[in-house]
């Protein structure tokens, strides 16, 4: 603003004048000085404008759609990693124990098949002498399991019971690891220094700290037992595939100084039970001080009833297609394919009227993992028979999703509105941030509209 003051472009203050007497120097440095403090008084009094006007511009509320394990958390990750990084580092400590929950359960659902010669499994593993003897060494990666789990549920048990004596039914539920929403399992499982000085909450956390440092020992002391089980084994357990990313790290991972990376975080599956809601704060320049509201809702059919009292007064709806799981079906009904159950799903959202005014955003997620299944050779043809006799490519194929998906939303909307949509990989941040960038000058330009001219 001091400088802004200045006609004609020329600097601030100007040259003292020639021939300046002592007395004329003190009026006019006297007048420079009262000039630039009612200059800093007004920026002031802008600047304290402009976060009154952020603080009264209406929460942006975000509402992320679509199926179990479509990335709807992996994007709230994204957003928080791009907009609030500081934030997002804070909680690296309470995704340590995701993490290690990822991993325990993926080798204790290994260690399982391996003992259960009912199951089939003496086809498919070798029961001999070395896998046994790595079975006893990491046999208390169960009790492991169970802390792990008590630590991030905050109950006494876990929130789901770990692998008991039946058959394990990975790839499924079972060794999974879920969270029921407003548990705030992040602060149950923050180290020691987040503590809080007062009370039975302090007692609880101290025991809860105590014993995932214990849990922690036990994990790294198990971690080149997990790396040979994983080496007799990874070649042997095709169903295993989205945990491999943790058991080929393990060695890293289960590592006592262990601090998780951010593509660490992104690929930690945490199952949303119910609704998650989480706040956000700008951290970033352009947008700071705003508060974003994401609504991150449990994909699974059961979960989808509680979706609806969460449609009135949002501003955006994220709806994530997972657009690889072409080949699979739902684990709540095999019966159904799963990017079928995605584009009813979609054309389900595109017809409410509740949603009529919110921005649309869809994200034709896990592109990776389509590539390289059309790079592997499952054809898409032989399950989306409309598709049959073009390439088996990701750019074709998506391009035909895409195009699928475009025309049930201007069929089914209640009203005509623009549609973005992006094909995306949420667990590779590089690919990611434009994509962010976009959808957060969608909403932004959106929620002005609402606002200002509506
Ligand atoms: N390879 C790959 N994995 C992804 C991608 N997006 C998400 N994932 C992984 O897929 C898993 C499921 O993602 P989530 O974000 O938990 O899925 P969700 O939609 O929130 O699932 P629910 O909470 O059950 O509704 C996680 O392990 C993610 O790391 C992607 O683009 N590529
Ligand atoms: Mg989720």
């Amino acid at each position: 603003m001091f400088r802004s003051m200045s006609s004609n472009n020329a600097a601030w203050p100007p040259p003292p004048p020639a021939n300046e007497t002592e007395s004329d120097k003190a009026t006019r440095l006297e007048a420079e000085h009262e000039a630039k403090r009612i200059s800093d008084e007004i920026d002031h009094a802008l600047e304290q404008e402009r976060q009154e006007l952020r603080k009264r511009r209406p929460q942006t509320k975000i509402l992320l759609l679509g199926q179990s394990e479509s990335g709807k958390s992996t994007m709230i990750k994204n957003f928080q990693h791009k907009f609030c990084p500081a934030t997002f580092l804070a909680e690296a400590e309470a995704w340590r124990t995701v993490i290690h929950l990822n991993l325990v359960r993926y080798v204790n659902y290994i260690l399982e098949l391996l003992s259960i010669p009912a199951a089939g499994i003496q086809g498919r593993g070798h029961p001999d002498k070395d896998n046994r003897v790595l079975q006893m060494r990491l046999s208390p990666l169960k009790h492991v399991e169970v802390i792990l789990a008590r630590a991030i549920s905050g109950e006494p048990f876990g929130v789901s019971s770990p692998i008991g004596d039946k058959v394990p039914s990975f790839p499924g539920r079972s060794t999974e690891v879920c969270i029921r929403g407003g548990t705030a399992w992040k602060s149950l499982v923050r180290g020691r220094e987040s503590l809080d000085s007062s009370s039975e909450y302090t007692s609880r956390s101290s025991i809860v700290v105590d014993e995932l440092e214990d849990a922690r020992r036990i994990l790294d002391a198990c971690k080149d037992d997990i790396v040979a089980l994983w080496k007799i084994r990874a070649s042997e357990e095709h169903d295993l595939d989205h945990a491999r990313y943790f058991l080929d790290n393990a060695a890293r991972v289960a590592d006592i100084k262990y601090t998780p990376t951010v593509e660490d975080i992104l690929r930690a599956r945490l199952r949303t039970i119910g609704v998650e809601e989480y706040r956000m704060s700008m951290e970033t320049s352009m947008e700071k001080g705003v508060d974003w509201l994401f609504y991150d809702v449990g994909g699974a059919r059961s979960q989808r009833t509680a979706w609806a009292s969460y449609f009135e007064d949002v501003n955006a709806v994220i709806f994530l297609c997972p657009i690889s799981c072409f080949d699979q079906q739902l684990e709540e009904d095999a019966m159904v394919n799963r990017l079928t159950d995605s584009i009813d799903l979609w054309t389900t959202v595109c017809k409410s009227k509740l949603l009529a005014n919110a921005i649309f955003i869809l994200l034709l997620n896990k592109a990776d993992l389509l590539r390289a299944k059309l790079k592997a050779g499952i054809m898409f043809e032989d399950f989306v028979s409309s598709y049959r006799g073009r390439p088996n490519k990701l750019e074709h194929v998506g391009e035909y999703i895409r195009e699928h998906m475009k025309a049930a939303h201007r069929s089914y909307s209640p009203k005509k509105r623009p549609l973005h949509v992006h094909v995306t990989c949420a667990i590779d941040t590089k690919l990611m941030s434009n994509v962010l960038n976009d959808i957060r000058d969608a909403i932004l330009i959106t929620v002005l509209r609402q606002t200002t001219f509506l």
